[in-house]
């Protein structure tokens, strides 16, 4: 028995999407870090399972699980590839996406761009101290780091410079600090104007990702409340450029960029292949 999938990515935020709306494949979380593994398996960033809709209005439910198998209620990137999906399998160009953060509508533009409604953040107003432990001591803070859920949660530290910061060594060691129960996605973002900001995301069980959606999700959101940046405001990422609008009239956050098929392909559905 083997298992179709799309392989797909957001700014080089990369997926495999597997349908599993006719028939479950039971994917354990062991199973879906062994696919996700880059060297053993397919190797994504993100694993999507795209499930039937179970609420009025959603055209599909959709779960998005990290290389470590561990699942996240929110996934920017993916979600706009899954909107870019529905175009492609079902010819919509609008949708509403069921996901544990809620539902989302998304919609394809003239140009090919996805935007996602990826709804109102949950604000955090607790402060993120810096300490030792985390190795956070030394970073050039051009600003108070602050916490907000898209659904998932974020953590964004705010940099004067971001030249000699390597998110590989602070990023782990505050993903799994006692200051975040479930852990945490961790931006370290440099402002560069009203409306510009560069950001890189140690992702909470993924690692390192080329960019993540509701990162700079979170990293506007944080960014405005700490008066550093208007509404709307472009991301840049390893991977490329979000557009991230903070809708005055009802709070949601929007998010608009590229979705991309990289290949397709099948998998057994048992065993590692190795
Ligand atoms: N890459 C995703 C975020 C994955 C979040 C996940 N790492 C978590 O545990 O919350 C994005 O584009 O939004």
């Amino acid at each position: 028995m083997m298992i179709p999938f799309y392989k797909m990515h957001g700014l080089g935020n990369d997926f495999v999407i597997v349908d599993e709306r006719a028939r479950r494949h039971g994917l354990s979380p062991a199973r879906i870090a062994a696919l996700a593994d880059r060297h053993r398996g397919i190797g994504c960033d993100q694993f999507v399972v795209l499930r039937p809709a179970c609420r009025a209005g959603a055209d599909v439910f959709v779960r998005f699980f990290n290389a470590d198998g561990s699942e996240a209620g929110a996934c920017g990137n993916a979600s706009r590839c899954v909107a870019e999906w529905l175009r492609r399998e079902e010819g919509l160009r609008e949708c509403v996406l069921q996901t544990r953060a809620g539902l989302l509508p998304a919609w394809i533009g003239q140009d090919g761009a996805v935007t996602v409604d990826m709804g109102p953040p949950a604000l955090e107003w607790r402060d993120v101290p810096l300490s030792q432990a985390a190795d956070t001591l030394h970073l050039p803070l051009a600003g108070d780091p602050a916490a907000a859920s898209m659904g998932n949660p974020h953590a964004t530290f705010f940099l004067a410079d971001m030249l000699d910061m390597d998110p590989s060594v602070a990023g782990p060691l505050l993903e799994h600090d006692p200051l975040f129960p479930e852990r945490a996605n961790i931006g370290f973002a440099q402002v560069r104007a009203r409306d510009a900001m560069r950001l890189r995301v140690w992702e909470r069980g993924s690692g390192l990702t080329l960019a993540c959606g509701s990162g700079a999700c979170a990293a506007v959101v944080n960014a405005v409340r700490r008066g550093l940046v208007d509404r709307a405001c472009a991301v840049e990422m390893d991977g490329g450029t979000l557009s991230i609008a903070w809708r005055e009239s009802d709070g949601h956050v929007l998010m608009t960029g590229p979705a991309t098929v990289s290949f397709t392909g099948a998998v057994p559905a048992e065993g590692v292949p190795s």
